[in-house]
């Protein structure tokens, strides 16, 4: 069943159109990720959807109610910044209490929550610590303890851990992952890291131009893009131009294999070959390498061929510098072709 959703959103920010006919559905328990480049509107979706802003039109609904009038702090959604928004003249247990304080709860339970929070979030003995005399990673738990005090259902997270080095935000991601588990919360990612909204995520919804353009599986955003624009941005992708005609794709030789028989419309298409899609063969062949980029262990190429262009990884010593004549294979079968 869904927790939360969102139909026909329209925001506009300072005269200009942000968000344009939003439908987005998540269901209890789920954690969902919003991806997208910088500017297509996903910090906008959350602060919506948690109360900041109001849209032009659209329905929110949390837990089954229509929340387009209810205040931020009574939707049962708590949103945490990238800035953390810490306050930075109290200690850690009174940054943790503090929404609870407002809500008028009684010093001994406030203590009991702050006491497990931070448990929960492995600082268990920092409560008299100052914001200032935390890293940033401590920072970034003490922020998620204090959104979760209040036990919200549904958890807003707008990129918490873009500021944290490698390490830390995987320890971050695991803890993020442990507790939206944990305390069965329905969460929301605002993220515009591929690789983590791939790994955390049930669903991801990717945004461009405020709209949600493919909202699915990690497996099935990045197997099956629904666009081109998708596709790329999961990284630079190859597209050969073709031609559909009586079920036969034909585009510029020697690329393609003689007839590349598929169930399509007649029409023009672009023809999408995932990098890993392509292998090297080491003997010569129309292919000019014009670029070698080691990797580590594997070898980034760029090779041409009239005026198509390919990138592809090639594991081991490859054995080839720029300039060289090579043939390659195509797995044409795992290509996905998109209407032009
Ligand atoms: N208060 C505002 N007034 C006018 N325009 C705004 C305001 N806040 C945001 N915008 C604009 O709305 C657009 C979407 O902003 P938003 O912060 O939602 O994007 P985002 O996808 O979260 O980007 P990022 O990944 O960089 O955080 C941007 O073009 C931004 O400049």
């Amino acid at each position: 069943m869904d927790y939360f959703s969102i139909s026909k959103l329209h925001v506009a920010l300072g005269g200009c159109s942000i968000l344009k006919g939003i439908d987005f559905e998540v269901k209890k328990g789920e954690l969902v990720s919003l991806l997208g480049p910088s500017g297509c509107g996903k910090s906008t979706l959350l602060k919506t959807t948690a109360g900041l802003i109001a849209p032009e039109q659209g329905e929110i609904h949390i837990n089954a109610i229509r929340v387009n009038n209810v205040p931020p702090e009574k939707r049962g959604a708590v949103i945490v910044f990238q800035d953390l928004r810490l306050f930075p003249h109290l200690n850690v247990a009174e940054n943790i209490e503090f929404g609870l304080k407002m809500k008028g709860i009684q010093k001994e339970e406030r203590c009991a929550t702050v006491t497990r929070m931070l448990d929960k979030v492995g600082l268990s003995g920092y409560e008299k610590r100052k914001i200032h005399e935390l890293s940033g990673g401590q920072q970034q738990r003490v922020a998620l303890a204090r959104a979760l005090a209040g036990k919200p259902e549904l958890l807003l997270l707008d990129e918490p851990f873009s500021s944290l080095d490698n390490h830390l935000r995987q320890k971050m991601r695991e803890l993020v992952l442990a507790l939206h588990r944990e305390l069965n919360l329905t969460t929301v990612l605002v993220t515009h890291d591929q690789e983590e909204a791939l790994m955390l995520s049930d669903r991801v919804a990717v945004m461009l131009n405020g709209q949600i353009v493919q909202f699915d599986t990690p497996k099935n955003i990045y197997e099956f893009p629904s666009s081109p624009e998708v596709a790329d941005y999961f990284g630079d992708m190859n597209y050969i131009e073709g031609t559909v005609k009586n079920g036969c794709f034909t585009g510029p030789a020697p690329l393609l294999p003689e007839r590349l028989e598929v169930p399509l419309e007649d029409g023009d298409y672009l023809l999408m070959i995932k990098p890993h899609l392509i292998r090297l063969r080491k003997e010569p062949g129309p292919w000019n390498v014009t670029s070698v980029g080691y990797l580590g262990g594997r070898s980034q190429l760029r090779v041409s061929c009239d005026r198509t262009a390919l990138r592809f990884v090639s594991n081991g010593d490859i054995g080839i510098t720029a300039g060289d004549a090579v043939a390659i294979d195509i797995d044409y079968r795992k290509g996905i072709f998109y209407k032009k």
